[in-house]
């Protein structure tokens, strides 16, 4: 893993973050007074023993929770109450373990997130749109059960994506699966991160796909212990390549 120090780039935005964030629960700290800057377009992995406090912060960069003290920065402003609503309209989220609804068709799944919400666009058009993305436009009539459990996550992901979503969020999205697939799961992600200029940040206990993102966050008792920004392999290969003779 090549490292080259944990600063954003010059001039790069850093449009959300956590400043000072902290989240107790009676009798325990699951965050602890966590500064964080996330750049736009940047892929993040959160890594770290069980009960280290990733789904605690993917959880409040959603805005599906809130800090006991100190706050979540979207824009250098922090969010309020009142921005929540907003905030979550703008985040896609994909689990480990899929949650599709069993009884809808693989179409109607990535529909359900846009079904109630007044859109300005062609909400089955953009469904269809997202499924070809993620590979699975022949499926759209198929029931989640017919599917592997790589295909049903890549239909969550095109779930996830249907609203165009600043920022899609990830708890162990490959978790459920093995390896290989594991894998086509995270370079989706990267891919479509690529075409939709979406903020992407995961938490997984797997070391290989937390290096293929563009940083990677250790946490540990709540606190970010190491913050490591991954050198693009092509980068590596060029300038050993410039090192020979
Ligand atoms: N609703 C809750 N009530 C009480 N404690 C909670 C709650 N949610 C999380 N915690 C605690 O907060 C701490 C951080 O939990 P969190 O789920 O963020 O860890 P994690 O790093 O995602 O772990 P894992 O890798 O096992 O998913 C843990 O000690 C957990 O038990």
């Amino acid at each position: 893993m090549a490292v080259h120090g944990v600063s954003q780039g010059k001039g790069e935005q850093m449009p959300i973050g956590l400043r000072g964030v902290s989240r107790g629960y009676p009798g325990l700290t699951a965050l602890d007074a966590v500064d964080l800057e996330i750049a736009d377009g940047t892929a993040v992995a959160l890594t770290g023993p069980s009960g280290a406090g990733k789904s605690t912060v993917l959880h409040l960069l959603g805005g599906m929770d809130t800090p006991t003290a100190g706050s979540v920065e979207i824009d250098g402003k922090p969010l309020t109450a009142k921005d929540l609503d907003a905030h979550r309209r703008r985040v896609g989220f994909v689990f480990q373990r899929f949650h599709l609804l069993p009884a809808l068709t693989v179409l109607d799944n990535v529909l359900a997130p846009v079904l109630p919400r007044r859109v300005d666009y062609d909400r089955r058009a953009r469904a269809a749109e997202v499924l070809e993305a993620v590979g699975l436009a022949a499926r759209a009539q198929a029931l989640p059960a017919e599917l592997s459990g790589g295909q049903q996550q890549r239909v969550a992901i095109a779930r996830a994506l249907v609203a165009r979503p600043r920022l899609l969020l990830a708890d162990e999205p490959t978790g459920n699966l093995d390896s290989v697939t594991g894998r086509e799961i995270v370079e989706l992600l990267l891919s479509l991160r690529e075409r939709y200029g979406t903020t992407l940040v995961l938490a997984t206990h797997d070391a290989e796909v937390a290096a293929s993102c563009d940083r990677v966050l250790r946490l540990q008792d709540g606190r970010i212990t190491a913050d490591t920004t991954i050198e693009p392999a092509g980068d590596v290969l060029d300038r050993l390549g410039g090192l020979r003779p």
